[in-house]
C-alpha cells in the first residue's frame, strides 16, 4: 500500500508502547526509532521504522523531510478550561501578595468573576477567544484537548459554553472532549442554598446528556465549595445516566476526592497536592488516572503534587495544563512539561506517557490516538530538538516545528496553517 505522506529523515521517533493506563515503573518505557521515517495513508500511519521506506512511496506520495529533527505524538491537554470570558489580572497582586485563592473565591471573586464575565459574554466572544488560545495551544504541539465548562453555572450559560466546544470541535483541527462542571463553584443566586443548586445541576445533566453536549462531569471537591458528600451525590447522578466523571480532588485540603473518586470509577482525579498516602494506595491498584497540573502550584505557589511519590508507588500518571484565567493562565504545553520534569522531578520518558498515552486513555481515545503505531491516528510533533531530553532541559521556548493532526499538516515552520 503506497503513502500519502512519508516523514522521512527523522533523527528518532519517541513513543509510548505499553498498554494504558501505563502505571508506575512502566512511564519508564518508551520506543526509540533511531534514522526513522513514518509513512501515512487516510490520516491513519501505516508504517514506522528505520532506514528505507521506498517501499510505502507511490506515485503521489507526499515526502516531508525532517531535517534531522525528532518526532513524539501529538501532546493530550486532558484538563483545561478553555472557553471562558475575560481575565483576572486584577486578582494578580493579591495573589502575590499572599491572599489564599479559596479568600478570593469566597468574598465573590475568582472563579465567580470568571463567571460574571462568561455570563456576559457572547457566544461568539467566547469561540473568538478560545479559538485564539487553541490556535497558541496547537503552535505547541497539542493536538487534543479536554474542556470543561463551570463559569456559566446555570443551564443556558453551561450549555453556551459547551456549544462553544462544539462548534471548535467541527472547525479547528485539534479534537475537543467536553465536560460539564456545572459543579465548579456555588453561584451567587444559590449563595445560601447549595443543595437546591445540586438539585439544579442534576435536572440540568439530564438536558446536556440528551443534548450530547458532554461526555463527562466533573466536581470541584475542596471546603467552601462542594464538599464530598455533595461530590458523591453529583457525581453519582451523572454516572448513572452514563457520563465519564472526574474530580478536582485534594487539589488545598485533602478531603479525600481521590479515593472517592476511586470507588466511583472516575476516569482521573486531578491536582492531588494534597492526597492522603491512603489514596495513592487506592489509585496504585485501580484504572483512574492522577491527572497532574503542575502549572497551578507554579502560578499558585503552591506545593507541588507528589508525582514521585505516586509513581513509585505504581500509580497512572497523566499531566496536564489547566489552562485558565484563575490559576494557571498560560497555553505554553510544554512549559507544563518542563515543570513535570523539573519541579515533579518526572523523567522524559515519565513526562512523555503522561502527556500522550495516559491522558489519551482516560478520554476514552487510547485506541486511536497517545502513541505512534500502525494504525493509529497520525497526530504527531515534529520537534526543533536533538532528542527528547533536550526539549525539557530548554525550558520556556517552543520546541514544536511542525504539527500533524490525523495525516494533515496544522502547523508548518511554527505557522498555523490555515
Ligand atoms: N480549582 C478549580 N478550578 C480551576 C481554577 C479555575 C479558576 O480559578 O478560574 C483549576 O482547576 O485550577
Ligand atoms: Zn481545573
Amino acid at each position: 500500500m503506497s503513502a500519502d505522506l512519508i516523514i522521512t529523515n527523522i533523527s528518532t521517533i519517541y513513543t509510548p508502547y505499553k498498554k494504558p493506563p501505563v502505571h508506575g515503573r512502566d512511564m519508564m518505557s518508551i520506543h526509540e526509532i533511531h534514522h526513522a521515517y513514518m509513512a501515512i495513508k487516510d490520516g491513519v500511519i501505516i508504517a514506522i521504522g528505520s532506514g528505507n521506506y521506498h517501499k510505502h512511496t507511490g506515485p503521489n506520495t507526499i515526502i516531508h523531510d525532517a531535517n534531522q529533527k525528532i518526532v513524539i505524538p501529538g501532546l493530550i491537554d486532558s484538563h483545561t478550561h478553555l472557553v471562558h470570558g475575560g481575565s483576572r489580572e486584577s486578582e494578580y497582586k493579591r495573589l502575590i501578595a499572599g491572599t489564599p485563592y479559596l479568600q478570593i473565591l469566597a468574598e465573590g471573586g475568582g472563579i465567580l468573576g470568571t463567571v460574571e464575565m462568561t455570563r456576559k459574554a457572547s457566544f461568539n466572544d467566547l469561540f473568538e477567544k478560545a479559538k485564539k488560545s487553541l490556535d497558541e495551544m496547537m503552535l505547541y504541539g497539542v493536538t487534543t484537548i479536554e474542556s470543561k465548562s463551570g463559569y456559566g453555572l446555570n443551564l443556558d450559560h453551561e450549555i453556551k459554553q459547551l456549544k462553544v466546544n462544539k462548534k471548535l470541535n467541527q472547525v479547528h483541527p485539534v479534537h475537543i472532549v467536553s465536560t460539564y462542571m456545572g459543579a465548579h463553584a456555588i453561584p451567587k443566586e444559590f449563595k445560601d442554598d447549595k443543595d437546591l443548586y445540586i438539585d439544579q445541576m442534576l435536572l440540568d445533566m439530564d438536558i446536556i446528556k440528551s443534548e450530547n453536549l458532554a461526555e463527562a462531569v466533573d466536581v470541584f471537591c475542596e471546603s467552601g465549595v462542594f464538599s464530598v458528600k455533595d461530590t458523591k451525590r453529583i457525581l453519582s447522578h451523572a454516572k448513572a445516566l452514563g457520563f465519564k466523571i472526574k474530580l478536582h480532588a485534594d487539589e488545598i485540603h485533602p478531603l479525600g476526592g481521590a479515593g472517592l473518586g476511586v470507588e466511583l470509577g472516575a476516569t482521573s482525579v486531578d491536582h492531588l497536592m494534597a492526597i492522603s498516602d491512603q489514596d495513592i494506595e487506592k489509585l496504585a491498584h485501580s484504572n483512574t488516572i492522577a491527572n497532574l497540573l503542575p502549572g497551578t502550584s507554579f502560578y499558585l505557589r503552591k506545593k507541588y503534587a507528589n508525582a514521585r511519590k505516586m509513581i513509585d508507588h505504581q500509580v497512572a500518571v497523566a499531566i496536564s495544563g489547566d489552562y485558565n484565567p484563575g490559576s494557571c493562565p498560560t497555553e505554553n504545553f510544554q512549559f507544563i512539561m518542563q515543570l513535570a520534569s523539573n519541579q515533579l522531578q518526572m523523567m522524559p520518558e515519565e513526562v512523555l506517557n503522561a502527556v500522550t498515552i495516559n491522558p489519551a486513555f482516560h478520554l476514552g481515545l487510547h485506541q486511536e490516538k497517545g502513541s505512534l503505531e500502525v494504525g493509529k491516528s497520525a497526530d504527531f510533533v515534529i520537534l526543533d530538538a536533538p532528542n527528547l531530553t533536550y526539549i525539557l532541559y530548554h525550558y520556556g521556548i517552543n520546541h514544536a516545528s511542525d504539527v500533524y493532526i490525523k495525516g494533515k499538516p496544522v502547523v508548518l515552520n511554527r505557522q498555523i496553517v490555515r
